[in-house]
């Protein structure tokens, strides 16, 4: 059973300042989300008499922490590209100057690089006229960076600028960045507050239900689905395969799959699979329809190939290129049998993460901001927004960076155990 304690979130202190939001639903502290989904799961928890573990509700409450009058906020991003970046910015900003009152925020450039005083980068004022329309633009407008930096250095840049709130948008590595910053600020008995907001393009943040920007990206692979499926129906034994991205986590494989009926396999990093299993399903569904599509997560297969010690500037191991070895090894083996074929790759990654946010993830990234906003002047601290039973929630950073969220094969979610069988679609 999960331990309510790994729940709760710390705070700066007593919340003492009235907050200038009048017509807001308050949040109160009886208002909570619950961590599990169905009844039969609660049980055992009733059994033994225990509270069900459940996480803080997100959203604004009657009294906060700081006074906005004399505030200075900081936003940073890190890491990836992911649609809605700017979408959240522009809420946070917006929120904590019309409703809070805050006046002084700042963005810092290039990721953590903004906060190491040996790169000179000058943060940039942020207010209502200057992200008055950055939702409608892809990436971010502070820009971002991977790599290592100095914590005390950058909290002495906190200290330095009197912050009292920082918020960090970023996957699992911001993530824990934002948590060695918030014990540096503790370890100092400083009152910062830091608070994260989970992006992540292949979803993979622990107890986030869904993340900002995804919906838009398996939204635009729907062109590179559809362009496969198009190249495979113009050839006698066409093959279209499309590689997403997708590290460890194929969330964006298997929902771009379930998403489009014309892909035939799918291939993600939660299930290995054999080169001759996979070509004898090639092999089978092109004798039955002559044409097949084929969509694999960037992280799937990676046991084809030798371990490396080569990493990218924030220590995440580089991936062998499943998708061009896939191409070979398919080409070849078509060629072996005497089967001609005609096979299409193509790799539009970058490409969905680098759009703007659709309709849905602008209000998701509205909504989000918001609570950002709402957790910091709450005075609360070390944690993240998530979001969970369709709510927005507070979560400590320890509980979202304890373990990846992966599709569990054998899990009872409609999607999990489709792409588990690498097989989603009757063929
Ligand atoms: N334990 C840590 N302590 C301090 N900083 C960290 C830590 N882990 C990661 N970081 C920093 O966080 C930043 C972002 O990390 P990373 O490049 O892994 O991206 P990410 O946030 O995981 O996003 P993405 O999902 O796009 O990969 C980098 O500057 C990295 O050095
Ligand atoms: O090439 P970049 O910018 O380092 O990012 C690539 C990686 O970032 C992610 O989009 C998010 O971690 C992965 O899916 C991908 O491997």
């Amino acid at each position: 059973m999960v331990d309510i304690k790994d729940f709760e979130v710390e705070t700066l202190g007593e919340c003492r300042v009235d907050t200038p939001i009048e017509s807001a639903r308050f949040v109160e502290d009886d208002d909570h989300v619950m961590f599990h989904y169905c009844l039969k799961d609660l049980q055992a928890y009733f059994e033994a008499g225990q509270t069900p573990p459940y996480f803080e509700m997100a959203g604004p409450r009657r009294n906060i922490y700081f006074d906005p009058s004399k505030l200075k906020c900081g936003i940073v991003t890190c890491g990836g590209l992911c649609p809605g970046i700017n979408d959240v910015i522009q809420a946070m900003v917006m929120e904590l100057y019309y409703h809070y009152g805050v006046r002084s925020i700042f963005g810092f450039r290039y990721g953590f690089e903004g906060l190491a005083p040996k790169y000179k980068h000058s943060p940039l004022e942020l207010n209502p006229d200057v992200v008055t329309d950055i939702y409608l633009q892809g990436g971010t407008i502070l820009g971002s960076s991977r790599g290592e930096q100095n914590v005390p250095e950058m909290v002495d840049t906190l200290e330095r600028m009197n912050l009292g709130l920082l918020f960090a948008i970023g996957g699992d590595g911001t993530l824990r960045g934002a948590q060695a910053i918030s014990q540096e600020i503790k370890r100092r008995n400083l009152k910062i507050g830091v608070i994260g907001i989970p992006k992540t393009i292949d979803n993979d943040i622990s107890y986030v239900q869904n993340s900002f920007g995804f919906i838009t990206a398996i939204s635009e692979a729907r062109t590179a689905i559809y362009t496969a499926h198009i190249e495979a129906l113009g050839a006698r034994n066409g093959i279209g395969l499309v590689k997403l991205m997708g590290r460890e986590s194929g969330f964006i494989a298997a929902y771009a799959t379930l998403a489009n009926a014309d892909v035939n396999l799918c291939l993600v990093p939660e299930s290995p699979f054999s080169l001759e299993g996979l070509m004898a399903e090639i092999q089978n569904r092109l004798e039955r329809r002559s044409h097949a599509v084929i969509v694999v997560a960037e992280g799937a297969g990676q046991e084809f190939f030798q371990a490396t010690s080569e990493t990218d500037a924030s220590g995440n191991v580089r991936l062998g290129d499943i998708g061009v070895f896939l191409k070979e090894k398919i080409n070849q083996h078509f060629k072996k049998i005497g089967v001609d074929i005609t096979l299409k790759y193509i790799d539009p990654s970058y490409t969905i993460r680098s759009v703007r946010a659709n309709p849905y993830d602008s209000y998701f990234c509205l909504t989000l901001g918001h609570q950002a906003a709402h957790a910091g002047m709450a005075g609360r601290t070390n944690m993240l927004v998530g979001y969970w039973n369709g709510q927005f929630t507070h979560m400590p950073i320890s509980l979202a960076v304890s373990a990846r969220k992966r599709i569990d094969p054998k899990g009872r979610l409609w999607n999990e155990v489709l792409a588990s069988t690498g097989q989603p679609r009757t063929m």
